[in-house]
């Protein structure tokens, strides 16, 4: 990859590759620089991708300053690793943030050194790195923001400005970057106001191409907020069927978030695990279809291949339960990724068949997982709707957010609740009258589930008046996970190590949560139970797979996951898939299962019983970065003896593949946090990263908890669980606040 390549493929596609802070093949690159912007490369703040598009603008626009150089370079970092856009008052302190973090929890944990421990020394290397960026010239916030306001490429948005309404513009690459196939000079210079690479908006900085997202997002966040009930719809009709499909107890918020899809062409449910969404999705829809003259058409998708599987199950088993005639009106439902509802184009990553010119041609929308969704994709997703389509965004906005930049759905659930946009009363209002200075959003629901809206406490009333449905009682993984996912949550570190300090048959039946001190992370006795259960999983799994069962080895596949931090290092899935793949080696060396015979050696991947996971979409079979499945023998009876399969997705209907069909693959013994998300196991074992490393946050722990409904094991250090709990993830995006 070119120098030129690798700045715009930073900027542009800042994925998971990206978020580990160093970038070893850039260094030789950025031997080239000097001054301000080497020193933050050599303190492993910005990469030499970073520095290129920085500079690569700056000769673009005339601009030296290598102040502003540096805020473009920040600018770029930050969209790889997650924000919209960067912050210049504050950026200082949330790259520095974690070494303060990081030695309180070390501190408060009290835990000995001892400078073998390998979590301590690559806990000491990490704070050294920081230390490395605490040294760093940092510019004054009032003259950087000066400076760049100054500067030919940035547009000062809080100016009067003739620029229509953007979309993204339409072009293959970025024109803000040197990749984009619009680069060039001129853009800098003959276009002010619609070109200029960066823009100030709201005290942050943006590239161009964010900005402009976000101010489409946002807009048509709005457009989508008033009252608009389907045409042909019989309100009194509605209100009935509601009644008649959504009448459990703790049902209450159901039917106010089916109410909410029916009154507002945007309504969020959220909720955390087991608190009935997919259920809701189900009731919502056959509550619409009941209530109009003509049942909606509905689309149901989701961010990953895997999500969507389970949306798609989830719904149909829900639906089966429904009376005949709400099952006939619903029809046939299934559901499919946003990448494949969207229709992507051929050579492009974000780029659609189904775009503003030309709309989904569906009613309502629901997507599933939209934590997972980033800023681009809810663009192009928006854009393609029709005006009168009914958007349901499902999801739990307390999970980690998309891999690409933005936080989409814990920004709009946090604008939901601003009360200069809702102006909710601050008390109940009496069930049967609708109060004049009700929103009208809560004023609709009103009308339809009156007592619903009644029992609401007043927080709930504000996200509701702004569209959003909070679920809160949970139906299933209950127990010690609820309560350490709560705790992890609400930030009480704590309680989340007392939790963890209940043995196991204290715990109650539902669930159990468990610690493992990190001094033995290496040492085998205390990871006795991750090896027994790692084996013992992988023996069922190739058991199922030696018998050709694609159900029952999928199946077992879901019964325990081992998940890491990080991808590589000594806490990484690399690292970790290694050593489980030599104990379960080891394992059916000694205890051999039957069927497992010669034919099967020597085949590297293709292995009966090996997990595992796509890292290449491959649209034609409908297999997404981060699917999982498994190798099984080819059960046809004309099959060849050794003959083998992959099996993919849902254990009931499994998308059976042959080897040589799969492009990239690997095996997946361990796997990312990030990758685990839309999936959920029986039990899983978390190895944290020492407490220094930022990515051990908040939302990264919950995530990982969550994914489990019996068991979580965690493999760490008291002051890493601290840490994590203490650090909520800071993604700058100006959308909340829009
Ligand atoms: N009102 C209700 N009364 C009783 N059981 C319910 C109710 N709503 C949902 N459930 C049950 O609770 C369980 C969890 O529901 P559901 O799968 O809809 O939750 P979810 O939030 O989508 O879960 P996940 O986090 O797995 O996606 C299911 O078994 C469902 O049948």
């Amino acid at each position: 990859m070119t120098a030129h390549s690798t700045a715009a493929a930073a900027a542009d596609r800042p994925g998971e590759a990206a978020r580990d802070l160093v970038d070893p093949d850039g260094r030789d690159q950025a031997k080239a620089f000097t001054g301000l912007l080497a020193d933050f490369n050599k303190a492993e703040v910005l990469s030499a991708a970073d520095l290129h598009v920085a500079r690569q603008l700056g000769s673009l626009g005339g601009e030296r300053d290598p102040r502003v150089l540096l805020a473009v370079a920040l600018t770029v970092r930050a969209v790889r690793t997650g924000s919209v856009c960067l912050d210049l008052r504050t950026v200082r302190d949330s790259v520095l943030g974690a070494v303060s973090d990081a030695a309180g929890a070390a501190d408060a944990s009290g835990e000995p050194t001892t400078t073998t421990d390998p979590a301590r020394i690559a806990e000491d290397e990490e704070l050294a790195r920081l230390a490395a960026k605490a040294a760093l010239d940092w510019p004054e916030p009032a003259d950087w923001i000066a400076a760049c306001l100054a500067s030919p490429l940035v547009a000062d948005q809080s100016l009067p400005d003739d620029t229509a309404l953007p979309g993204d513009p339409a072009l293959p690459g970025d024109p803000a970057l040197p990749g984009g196939t619009a680069a060039s000079s001129s853009a800098v210079h003959e276009m002010p106001g619609t070109a200029t690479p960066l823009r100030y908006d709201g005290g942050l900085l943006y590239l161009d191409r964010y900005w402009r997202q976000e101010r489409q997002v946002a807009g048509e966040l709005d457009e989508r907020s008033a009252i608009a009930v389907r045409a042909g719809t019989d309100v009194e009709v509605l209100a009935a069927a509601i009644d008649r499909l959504i009448d459990g107890a703790h049902s209450s918020r159901q039917r106010i978030a089916a109410a909410m899809a029916a009154g507002r062409r945007l309504s969020v449910i959220a909720g955390g695990p087991g608190t009935g969404k997919t259920t809701t999705v189900a009731q919502l829809l056959a509550a619409l279809a009941a209530g109009a003259a003509r049942p909606p058409k509905v689309a149901l998708a989701a961010p990953t291949g895997k999500a969507a599987a389970r949306l798609g199950q989830a719904v149909r088993e829900q639906v089966e339960r429904f009376p005949a005639a709400d099952r006939d009106r619903l029809g046939a439902l299934s559901a499919a990724t946003l990448h494949r509802l969207l229709g992507w184009k051929p050579g492009s990553s974000m780029r659609f068949w189904q775009d503003r010119h030309h709309r989904l041609p569906h009613d309502v929308v629901v997507v599933d997982e939209t934590s997972m969704v980033s800023l681009t994709m809810m663009a192009r997703l928006l854009e393609a709707l029709r005006p009168d389509a009914h958007l349901v965004l499902v999801g739990d906005p307390d999970q980690l957010a998309s891999v690409e930049a933005g936080a989409v759905l814990g920004d709009i659930v946090a604008r939901a609740a601003r009360p200069d946009r809702a102006h909710p009363p601050a008390s109940p209002q009496p069930a049967t009258a609708p109060d004049e200075n009700v929103p009208a959003a809560l004023s609709f629901v009103q009308q339809l589930v009156p007592e619903d809206v009644a029992a609401l406490d007043a927080t709930a009333r504000a996200e509701l008046a702004g569209g959003v449905t909070r679920l809160v009682h949970r139906f299933r993984f209950g127990g010690a996970i609820a309560e350490l996912a709560d705790a992890v949550r609400t930030g009480d570190a704590d309680r989340a190590l007392d939790l963890l300090a209940t043995p196991p048959d204290r715990q109650g039946p539902e669930s159990t949560v468990e610690f493992v001190a990190a001094e033995a992370v290496r040492d085998s006795p205390a990871l006795a139970g991750l090896r027994e259960q790692a084996v013992g999983a992988a023996r069922d799994i190739a058991a199922a797979a030696l018998a050709g069962d694609a159900a029952q080895a999928l199946h077992a596949m879901d019964q325990h996951r081992l998940l890491c931090a990080h991808r590589a290092g000594p806490f990484g899935a690399g690292y970790w898939a290694a050593t489980v793949s030599g104990w379960i080696s080891d394992d059916l060396r000694k205890r051999p299962l039957p069927g497992q015979v010669a034919e099967h050696a020597g085949r590297g991947l293709w292995v009966p019983g090996r997990p595992l996971m796509i890292t290449e979409n491959d649209r034609d079979l409908e297999l997404y970065n981060g699917d999982t499945g498994v190798v099984i023998v080819d059960p046809a009876p004309d099959a060849r003896p050794g003959s083998v399969l992959a099996a993919f997705g849902d254990p009931q209907a499994p998308t059976l593949v042959r080897p040589g069909r799969l492009g990239g693959v690997q095996q997946v013994y361990a796997m990312t946090v990030h990758k685990s998300q839309g999936s959920q196991f029986r039990a899983v074992t978390i190895i944290l990263p020492p407490s220094a490393s930022p990515l051990l946050t908040r939302e990264l722990l919950y995530t990982a908890a969550t994914r489990a409904s019996k068991q979580v094991r965690i493999i760490g250090t008291e002051s890493a669980v601290r840490a994590a709990i203490s650090r909520p993830v800071l993604r700058a995006s100006g959308l909340r606040s829009r």
